[in-house]
């Protein structure tokens, strides 16, 4: 069987098993209690928006239309988180500095958070500097998606080049990402850069994870957010020690062992003291 018949047949078996979920959800609850309760996930928005009716691209089949948008949003963060979250933990393993730092920047907020009983929210996650840091850094050097390509529809001339109609260009962003121009040591895995750089690159051309333009990627916000979630609960909760592995860069980024990691509960009590950087 070709890769791309078995793909197909893998994405409809996924797009059966998400509508029964959804069709199950759909009735366990009313149009009415659905409307005026809060929404737990993205299955209740897209229940509650189809029910809601009256925009004109109101769907003749609901149920497939929220099948087909849960689907489309499972299968873009499918790789792409796993291989973020396993990078950052060996980047991590590998810089211990940076690993004590962390740990202290989110015990910290941990303890604060137990202290006054309230529940984490976005402002807390926003005021985690280090950790944005952290991520930023990871996306710059993981390049997950090393790059996207663009075919040039009529003929279109960019700073003195012409792109011929029907030719493709590739923008890598792996290139971008490590130009020693724009980001010093840049294989240096170095969350402080951040701070220094601190406005003077433009994140819309030298800093481009997520693409760009009118495909930017819309998982932008949740991808960071899981990642940090995920950052806070290992280091608060967990210290662990990565075995021997290499990242293959080619045709996509991955751990050659998958990073296994030997993991232990930790009952951490006070500061990790962390070097000067
Ligand atoms: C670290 C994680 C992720 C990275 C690095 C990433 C990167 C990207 C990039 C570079 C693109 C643009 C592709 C292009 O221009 O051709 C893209 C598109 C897209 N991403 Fe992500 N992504 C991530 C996670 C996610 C997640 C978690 C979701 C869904 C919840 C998601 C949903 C999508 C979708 C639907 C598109 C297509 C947008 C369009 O074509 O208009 N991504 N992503």
């Amino acid at each position: 069987m070709g890769r791309s018949t078995a793909t197909s047949k893998a994405k409809e078996r996924l797009i059966k098993i998400v509508k029964k979920v959804v069709k199950e959800r759909q009735m366990a609850t009313t149009d009415t209690v659905r409307k005026t309760s809060p929404a737990n996930d993205a299955v209740d928005v897209l229940l509650r928006d189809v029910s809601d009716g009256g925009s004109s691209d109101t769907p003749s089949q609901p149920l497939d239309f929220v099948s087909g948008k849960i689907v489309e949003m499972m299968i873009p963060g499918e790789e792409t988180m796993p291989t973020a979250m396993t990078l950052a933990v060996k980047f991590l393993s590998d810089n211990p500095v940076a690993l004590a730092k962390l740990v202290e920047e989110n015990m910290e907020f941990k303890r604060r958070k137990l202290e006054s009983g309230e529940e984490y929210n976005w402002s807390d996650y926003m005021s985690l500097s280090f950790t944005h840091n952290v991520i930023n850094e990871t996306l710059r050097m993981a390049n997950i998606i090393n790059g996207v390509w663009r075919k040039a529809l009529k003929d279109v001339e960019i700073k003195g080049y012409l792109i011929p109609k029907g030719w493709c260009v590739l923008a890598s962003f792996i290139s971008v990402h490590m130009d020693e121009d724009i980001y010093e040591n840049p294989y240096q895995f170095d969350p402080w850069r951040w701070d220094r750089i601190n406005g003077s690159v433009n994140s819309n051309v030298c800093f481009t994870p997520f693409g760009g333009g009118q495909r930017l990627c819309p998982g932008l916000e949740l991808s960071k957010l899981e990642i940090s979630i995920f950052l806070h609960q290992l280091v608060t909760r967990y210290s662990w020690r990565a075995e021997e592995d290499k990242i293959v860069s080619f045709p996509t980024v991955k751990m050659k062992r998958r990073l296994p990691i030997r993991v232990a509960p930790v009952e951490r009590t006070s500061h990790i003291p962390v070097e000067d950087h």
